[in-house]
């Protein structure tokens, strides 16, 4: 019966981080590094899950986008924790796949975003976030771990994630965390509007500096912020939203950013049982967020699968990480599918959301080493 909370700090987080091996579950953050090895049980759904957490286990894993969809949660063997990596990115590892081909969908993006601005124009939706694919082909399976080193060594205070789904392994480095609680405290990290990172120090300031300025942007956020203090406020006896955003930096981009804190009216309350309330947020969906699920359903020529759902860790204390599931891939042998969704607003421009899904598909392409093509 492990309590995560419980458990030394056993390991140099890099170390840790290098011990990970497909099939096991990896997750970073500002808080310690999480390896899970090994599974006991493989668990369909939070409910289950929630069984397991009061039996006394450790639940690692992934929620889909689709809350009816099965998840992929796993009762872990063993478990070890470390402190968090440090704050100042490192060298990161080669990854050394020899890249044969690129299939993006950016025309079919295009002709999505129209006719979701369209529908908004209607007055159907304020916001819906539309996300495109770009499948790369390897001549030889991918080096995961490789991978996820590169991820955790380019952007230390993301949460760089690997999961095993079974037949393919998801993986990326979250910016956005949707709930961590400790003890009674409880934090979350919305995301929304956002601009790339630039080599050239006074573009990527003028890209800073234009999107604190932009009121689409701030629109599009704060959409995003109430809906998380709409969700966390029934659990909460006190709960503190700052009325202004902030700039969070990651490897890739600048996000609107808000630190959302909260203490917990009953200190029972389970993370996973936060994570299910908030999930999906409009920095994934949209708002109203049955009408956007409708739209992105019908605009969105695949099924979306885990990216954009949640993935993180619970104790059975109730303690645990969840993060919204984006900036990540699926690593199937030698193809790896990345993801990337823009949230659109009345205003909003096709060429720019493209390019900016462009700019968000680089945590993982800048980790490979490769250049996106469109
Ligand atoms: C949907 C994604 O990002 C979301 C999170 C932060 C900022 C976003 C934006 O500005 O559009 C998105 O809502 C993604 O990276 O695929």
């Amino acid at each position: 019966m492990p309590v995560l909370g419980t458990l030394p700090v056993e390991a140099r987080p890099e170390e840790l981080t290098a011990a990970y091996r497909p099939g096991a579950f990896l997750f970073t953050s500002p808080t310690g590094v999480l390896l899970a090895e090994g599974e006991r049980a493989v668990l369909g759904s939070p409910v289950e899950a929630a069984g397991a957490l009061a039996d006394g286990e450790i639940v690692v894993g992934a929620l889909p986008f689709d809350p009816a969809a099965p998840s992929r949660l796993v009762v872990p063997e063993h478990v070890r924790r470390s402190g968090p990596l440090p704050a100042i990115a490192r060298p990161a590892p080669r990854v050394g796949a020899r890249w044969l081909a690129q299939h993006t969908d950016a025309d079919a993006y295009r002709t999505g975003v129209r006719r979701a601005l369209a529908l908004m124009e209607a007055g159907e939706l304020s916001k819906v976030v539309l996300a495109r694919r770009l499948d790369l082909v390897a001549a030889e399976p991918v080096h995961v771990l490789d991978l996820v080193r590169a991820l955790a060594a380019r952007d230390p205070r993301g949460h760089t994630f690997a999961a095993d789904l079974g037949d393919r392994t998801l993986l990326g480095t979250s910016p956005e965390l949707l709930v961590r609680r400790q003890g009674r405290i409880v934090s979350s990290n919305p995301l929304a509007g956002s601009r790339p990172r630039s080599e050239d120090a006074v573009l990527d300031g003028r890209n800073a500096t234009e999107l604190l300025a932009s009121a689409k942007d701030r629109r599009e956020h704060a959409l995003v912020v109430t809906a998380v203090a709409d969700g966390l406020a029934p659990y909460c006896k006190q709960l503190s939203v700052p009325a202004e955003p902030e700039l969070l930096p990651t490897r890739a981009m600048w996000h609107l950013s808000t630190q959302v804190s909260g203490v917990l009216a009953d200190p029972d309350t389970p993370v996973l049982e936060l994570a299910t309330a908030l999930h999906p947020t409009p920095a994934v969906c949209g708002s109203p967020t049955a009408t956007a699920r409708r739209v992105i359903g019908e605009l969105e020529p695949f099924d979306r699968g885990f990216y954009t759902g949640v993935v993180g860790w619970s104790d059975a204390r109730g303690d645990g990480e969840w993060v919204v599931t984006i900036r990540c891939g699926e690593v199937r042998g030698a193809t790896l599918r990345l993801f990337a969704g823009a949230g659109l607003v009345p205003g909003s421009d096709p060429e720019a959301e493209l390019a900016e899904t462009g700019a968000k598909l680089r945590t993982l392409l800048g980790a490979l080493g490769v250049e996106e093509s469109a």
